[in-house]
């Protein structure tokens, strides 16, 4: 990407847009296109359309999306479905209908088949059944995986794709149902300590097993992505470590000093049991993740307390 070119970063505001606008303006970049939901809605055709005839960006990372953990996939099924296809059917097409350079489309491991062996290999992808829990977004994700390479196959657009691990970090959502674990757990166990109460909820059975990765590390590696990758074929992103559910609760309640017991709740779902990235694609090209957990957990706390 040329310094002076034009970017369209899409979703600015959220954990992962935010971290790949920071790490553009760390790079020298100055001509960076945002817009909020409120001042442009991706849901909608016409103003997507009207938006790149007018801005004609050269360059697009799709960060917009609706995001949420387990429950929340779970609950708003429809609304996960409808509103990331329609989101990336309008960035992906226009983009096409403008002659955007490069756009990198974001993918997630949780839409590999639910019991896919590990790691997962970017070829496991629509080999298997689905986890039924985000069974609608990973649908529409893997419609935008797809619409990436048909626009390539037909065009000649150079639309990539990347399959980011479970991430978190700053921006990071802290809602009580619908965030993702780790920031839930810092959450819970921060208000169980100052509250002096002796537990803290985990959902589930504290068996699964995730990998986690800071999200300036994500926006670092699509940045290297931005400039080095430039094929069909989809990549993983992540650190190759993961750890159970109750680990991290133990690490996060470590972290935050913390001193209670932890109580595991049964009538909530466990997911996927396990989704461990085969990150050797990547390492292969030259990156690699910098923040480990326990510094990150640290970072995303005092980005939390900071804010809450
Ligand atoms: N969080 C995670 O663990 C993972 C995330 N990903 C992927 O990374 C990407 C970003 O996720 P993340 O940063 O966590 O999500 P966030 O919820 O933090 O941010 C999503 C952003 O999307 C924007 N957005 C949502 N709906 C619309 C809309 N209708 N019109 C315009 N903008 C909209 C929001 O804009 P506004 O703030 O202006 O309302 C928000 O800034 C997604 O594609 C997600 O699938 C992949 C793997 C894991
Ligand atoms: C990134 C990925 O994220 C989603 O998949 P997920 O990894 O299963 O999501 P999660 O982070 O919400 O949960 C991970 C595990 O942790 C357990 N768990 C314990 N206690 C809490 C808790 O308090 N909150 C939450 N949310 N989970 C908890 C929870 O029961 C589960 O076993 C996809 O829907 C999809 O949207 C996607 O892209």
């Amino acid at each position: 990407m040329e310094k002076e070119a034009k970017i369209y970063v899409a979703g600015h505001r959220g954990m992962v847009g935010s971290a790949i606008y920071r790490k553009l303006q760390k790079e020298g970049y100055e001509n960076i296109i945002t817009k909020t939901s409120a001042e442009l809605d991706l849901r909608n055709q016409q103003a997507v359309t009207d938006f790149f005839a007018k801005e004609k960006p050269d360059y697009v990372f799709l960060a917009a999306a609706k995001v949420g953990g387990i429950v929340a996939n779970n609950t708003y099924r429809a609304d996960f479905l409808y509103e990331n296809l329609a989101i990336q059917n309008n960035v992906i097409h226009n983009a096409y209908a403008n002659g955007v350079k490069k756009l990198m489309f974001l993918g997630s491991s949780c839409i590999y088949p639910k019991m896919a062996p590990q790691p997962l290999k970017e070829d496991y992808l629509l080999t298997g059944t689905l986890e039924h829990t985000n069974e609608p977004y990973a649908i529409a994700k893997i419609a935008g995986i797809k619409m990436c390479d048909a626009y390539r196959d037909q065009y000649g657009c150079n639309f990539i794709s990347v399959m980011p691990t479970n991430l978190y970090g700053y921006n990071d959502n802290y809602h009580p149902q619908n965030s993702h674990v780790l920031p839930a757990l810092i959450r819970k166990v921060h208000e169980a300590k100052m509250n002096n109460e002796k537990e803290v909820v985990v959902w589930g059975s504290g068996s699964p097993m995730r990998e986690f990765l800071f999200a300036d590390d994500l926006a670092d590696a699509c940045y290297f992505l931005m400039q080095n990758y430039n094929e069909p074929h989809l990549i993983n992103i992540g650190t190759g470590h993961d750890l159970t559910i109750k680990d991290l609760a133990l690490l996060i309640k470590d972290v935050l000093g913390f001193e209670g017991e932890l109580v595991f709740d049964a009538s909530k779902p466990d997911g996927t049991p396990r989704k461990l990235m085969d990150v050797s694609k990547l390492h292969h090209l030259g990156w690699k993740h910098k923040v480990e957990l326990r510094e990150g957990i640290a970072l995303a706390y005092q980005d939390f307390e900071s804010r809450y």
